[in-house]
């Protein structure tokens, strides 16, 4: 079976998956510059903190190989290239993959071999250095999804003793899968690999409101991939432990992360928060999925990160697929309806964050790591070249 794949990328074309137009309609839009990628990543045609990185990595890399960039000496190239980045970074705020990304991309192009070398072959040196360096964040997202998902799996099992006569069950909240990433995904990631060893009982997944990314991405995504699975809106996961947490063997909460900073403190899609608060409440475990781009050891805790605020329509409107009197989904109409008084005041962050207290474990295409007996999360046997101060 063909996995869902939110970005094709071949040098010099790049083509990511309307996610606004999710469940119902597949629709690849070509993304060939900055511009097209910062509206691309702004409108959240593609979301989810790796993919954005990879999409504004890529587009750039399209942009040069097709000629877009006019310098013609080393400085003004690197200019170039390092002003499109500084763009591309405002394009959403919270997810620190972009500036990671966007750090490790700048340091590839400065490092460019240039002895001998003089006009044109200097300039395309950089552009290759820049451009292979782009790539290989592609690559390199497959391969950590690859990893978290083993290791989260590992943990789990561990922990629960989970058997396949003894599954386990866990809740999801927002997409991080195929579509929030390179392939395989992060927290989705991990419940694919449980599932594939045969230890998944059930995986439950929120709506994750107000944008929908659970109930029009994620269930699309495990119902794709044929996992058992239930939809519950946000607000009933408290009910859910209440109730079904020993019948169904309910172990943790699995998400995502769009920046863990160095106490272990994590950003993460809005509602993250409130579900880590009632992990802890029902003694289920709480635990984050986040690839090592996903860490900024710059930022000490949770105060220091920036919560992105989005519109107000996205509270009080909403737009899907018609459905017909007889209940049949009609994919080729779709339609934009107001769901609340469009003069109310309204407050939007897009993320919340989880102290660290609340998080279990931590894990990363390196390991998982956990906190030590001081209660701190220590990311040196992960980052030990960044750990370092
Ligand atoms: C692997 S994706 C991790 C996070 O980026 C994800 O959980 C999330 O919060 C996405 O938010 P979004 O606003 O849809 O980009």
């Amino acid at each position: 079976m063909a996995s869902l794949q939110a970005i094709k990328y071949s040098r010099g074309k790049l083509l990511v998956l309307d996610q606004l137009r999710l469940p119902h309609e597949h629709h690849y839009d070509e993304v060939s510059t900055a511009e097209e990628a910062f509206e691309c990543i702004r409108s959240m045609r593609v979301r989810g903190a790796p993919a954005i990185a990879i999409v504004a990595a890529l587009a750039h890399a399209v942009e040069l190989q097709n000629g877009g960039c006019t310098a013609t000496t080393p400085e003004d190239t690197i200019a170039y290239i390092e002003s499109r980045l500084d763009y591309l970074k405002e394009s959403r705020p919270t997810a620190v993959d972009l500036s990671n990304a966007i750090a490790l991309l700048k340091l590839a192009a400065r490092a460019t071999k240039l002895e001998g070398l003089a006009y044109p072959e200097a300039k395309e040196a950089i552009l290759n250095s820049y451009i292979e360096a782009a790539e290989n964040i592609l690559a390199k997202d497959l391969e950590n999804n690859t990893s978290i998902g083993s290791y989260g799996a590992a943990w789990l099992q561990q922990q629960f003793n989970a058997t396949p006569d003894r599954p386990l069950s866990v809740l999801t909240h927002c997409n991080t899968g195929s579509l929030a990433t390179s392939g395989h995904g992060t927290a989705l990631g991990i419940i694919r690999s449980v599932h594939a060893q045969g230890l998944l009982k059930h995986a439950f997944c929120t709506e994750t409101r107000p944008y929908n990314q659970g109930s029009r991405l994620t269930s699309f995504e495990l119902v794709f991939e044929g996992i058992p699975a239930t939809l519950i809106t946000d607000s009933m996961a408290a009910a859910l432990f209440a109730q079904q947490r020993a019948r169904m063997n309910i172990g943790a909460v699995i998400v995502g992360a769009d920046r863990v900073v160095r106490n272990g403190d994590t950003a993460n899609k809005i509602g993250t928060y409130a579900l880590a608060v009632l992990a802890r409440h029902h003694g289920v475990k709480f635990v984050v999925a986040a690839p090592t781009t996903s860490i900024d050891l710059d930022t000490e805790n949770g105060d220091g990160i920036k919560i992105e605020e989005r519109k107000p329509e996205e509270l009080t409107q909403i737009s899907g697929a018609v459905v017909e009197p007889d209940g049949k989904v009609d994919t080729t109409r779709t339609a934009r309806v107001a769901i609340a008084d469009q003069r109310i005041a309204v407050w939007n962050p897009a993320f919340d964050v989880t102290p660290h207290t609340l998080i279990d474990a931590i894990v990363t295409e390196r390991g998982t790591v956990v906190k030590g007996a001081d209660g701190r999360f220590d990311f040196s046997q992960v980052l030990p070249e960044r750990w370092r101060r």
